[in-house]
């Protein structure tokens, strides 16, 4: 089933949650709406799944404009951050609940369903647990349970809200390695709100950037990560460090240093700013061309990561490195040692910044 969401706009209030956003998503695709609170995500969700009604706008469910359809006929299947599964129910009970309240001529077979709860509890590996009730089971196994009773339906589209928003970050780092697996099993298509970068980048097929309501960018982790549309995405997809520029002719030159940036050839001369990521950054010990020399400023190991911070020394802006732990120690760098730091990759637009 896919989806084809178009000029949606919300308000609440003055306050305007989703703006004119139009989005296309395939059949079987898993998407990520990502952005800052208060972005509107979750209200373009609630919007796909009836639970909310645009100002103006439509949706369409392959062909069909399903805009004016109650949730309950919309075929969709949800998860949320908190969505208790009921307590005096057993895992077995709660999965099987969608199909047990289904009326008389709709619903499939006693055995029908138990073959199918046994099936969907094995498909989220925790069939140990039906006999079990909520509140013996772990957070993620609760969050997996929730995705097993949503799934029993066989909605045409399942949403998740910030599904793993509420556990630890251990839990929620193998819970969305095992979101991807099983997505690639059931392909159904989805749609899951998350804030968290790294969760998109890791689990999505497409990711759509929003901010302020307004999609900022979409496609696939590699090109929003690898070519951010504009200055938000690219704040927003990591950690990154800021410098003016000036740009003219094809390069752009930040303090000393000058960086060939190709799709500016015909500026004369315009202020710009120019990104680097942290572990785009080289460190050397000797001076080099197109290096800053820098002191060291704080070191903190991250596990297998060390993060440094330089302090450069003609305009004594702090720059943020990342390096493996490997390299830290081959460098030998300690605090207050001089050194040089050679961007690898820089990005560079024209403009004030954000
Ligand atoms: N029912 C409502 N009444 C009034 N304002 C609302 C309502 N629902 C959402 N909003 C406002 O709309 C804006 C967008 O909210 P939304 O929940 O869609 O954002 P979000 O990107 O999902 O953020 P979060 O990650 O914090 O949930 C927020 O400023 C929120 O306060």
């Amino acid at each position: 089933m896919s989806i084809r969401i178009d000029q949606i706009n919300k308000k609440f209030g003055d306050f305007v949650a989703v703006d004119n956003v139009s989005l296309s998503i395939q059949t079987g695709e898993l998407t990520a709406l990502l952005g800052p609170s208060g972005s509107g995500k979750t209200s373009l969700l609630r919007i796909i799944a009836g639970l909310e009604q645009a100002d103006s706008g439509s949706i369409h469910f392959d062909d069909l404009d399903i805009s004016a359809r109650h949730v309950s006929e919309r075929g969709v299947g949800f998860v949320f951050q908190h969505y208790a599964l009921f307590k005096h129910m057993t895992v077995y009970e709660n999965v099987a609940f969608g199909l047990t309240v289904k009326p008389k001529k709709q619903r499939p077979a006693p055995e029908l369903i138990r073959k199918k709860v046994q099936h969907l509890l094995e498909l989220v590996q925790l069939d140990w647990t039906a006999d079990r009730y909520p509140s013996q089971l772990s957070g993620g196994q609760r969050q997996r349970i929730a995705l097993a009773r949503a799934l029993a339906v066989e909605p045409k589209v399942l949403l998740l809200d910030e599904p793993f928003g509420a556990l630890d970050a251990k839990v929620r780092a193998e819970l969305r390695r095992w979101l991807r697996r099983l997505h690639d099993e059931i392909h159904v298509t989805s749609v899951f709100v998350t804030h968290d970068q790294e969760e998109a980048l890791e689990v999505a097929d497409k990711i759509v950037v929003m901010n302020k309501g307004r999609i900022e960018q979409q496609g696939s982790p590699e090109q929003v990560y690898d070519n951010p549309a504009n200055p938000f995405v690219y704040e927003f997809l990591g950690n990154v460090n800021l410098f003016h520029a000036r740009v003219k002719q094809g390069k752009a030159e930040i303090g000393q240093l000058s960086v060939a940036s190709p799709e500016f050839t015909n500026e004369q001369e315009e202020s710009g700013f120019a990104y680097v990521r942290p572990h785009e950054i080289d460190v050397l010990l000797n001076p080099a061309d197109e290096a800053l020399e820098a002191k060291v400023d704080l070191i903190t190991i991250v596990g297998p990561n060390v993060r440094l911070e330089f302090l450069a020394k003609d305009s004594q802006q702090l720059i943020h490195v990342e390096l493996a732990r490997d390299r830290f120690k081959q460098l030998g760098l300690s605090l207050g040692q001089q050194a040089w730091v050679k961007p690898r990759y820089t990005k560079v637009f024209l403009g004030e910044g954000i």
